[in-house]
């Protein structure tokens, strides 16, 4: 599986980059690999580390542990999310069949999430979602024309078509490497591999997502996390 985990966390305010930021006293990144591992599926992890973080990163993992079945590699990521997982997939090797893509900033994804993922792909879909209901009414808009200038809501799309991805995704591994391959994207085109799947016109599955699957953008998100990890010490002396 791969790890995308190059991004410096723009949203996040200043400081490291997102991933090697603590929860709970450990790497957001460290949470994500354990969270990944926590699956008897997973066998590989390639952690695509920020470009100029790579021997950092591997320290990390070094350090932390992870169950024994777990290997895991480091490498470079890139300049976008789409390019970082590129990478990432140009590590694993010859023979794998199935493939996750798990953002790092999805720290606390659980165990049976990513399960049912994996399960989708081996009984035979090509590309698989975890997803939630959207909470909120959800607008089309037409982008200001200069800043200042106010936003025009062009759509109100029914909300109960809609649907919230989040990571693990999981593909068969000739699919998504075709779609990295042929389908170039930039900007918002790109913000998931299941879309680029989409634009090859293979079909793409949701299974259900989490509330504890949700992405670390912005600082209270950070506390979120925080409290979802002292709720789950609580419970179970996690
Ligand atoms: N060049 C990039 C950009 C993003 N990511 C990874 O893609 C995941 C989802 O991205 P996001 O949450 O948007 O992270 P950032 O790009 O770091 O956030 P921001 O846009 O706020 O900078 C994260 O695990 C992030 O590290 C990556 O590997 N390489
Ligand atoms: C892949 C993703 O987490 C699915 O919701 C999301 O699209 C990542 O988006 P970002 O632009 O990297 O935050």
């Amino acid at each position: 599986m791969v790890i995308p985990a190059a991004g410096r966390g723009v949203r996040l305010g200043p400081g490291a980059p997102k991933a090697l930021r603590a929860l709970n006293g450990t790497p957001m990144l460290i949470h994500a690999v354990r969270a990944m591992a926590a699956s008897r599926a997973v066998s590989l992890v390639v952690v695509v580390a920020p470009s100029d973080g790579a021997a950092e990163v591997k320290h990390l993992l070094d350090a932390h542990a992870l169950p024994e079945r777990t290997d895991y590699l480091v490498v470079p990521g890139g300049d976008t999310r789409q390019e970082s997982v590129h990478l990432g997939l140009q590590a694993l090797p010859e023979g794998v069949t199935t493939v996750l893509v798990h953002d790092a900033a999805r720290p606390l994804v659980p165990v049976d999430t990513v399960d049912a993922v994996i399960e989708a792909v081996r009984d035979g879909a090509v590309a698989v979602v975890p997803a939630l209901p959207v909470a909120d009414t959800v607008k089309e808009v037409e982008p200001a024309e200069k800043p200042g200038d106010p936003e025009q809501v062009v759509a109100t799309p029914i909300r109960a078509r809609l649907r919230a991805v989040q990571t693990p995704q999981g593909f068969d591994y000739d699919t998504l490497v075709n779609a990295h391959a042929t389908i170039a994207l930039t900007g918002e085109g790109a913000t998931d591999d299941a879309g680029m799947v989409e634009r090859l016109g293979a079909p793409v599955v949701v299974v259900p997502g989490h509330e504890e699957a949700f992405k670390v953008t912005r600082p209270l998100d950070l506390v979120l996390a925080e409290a979802v990890l002292a709720r789950r010490r609580a419970n179970d002396g996690f």
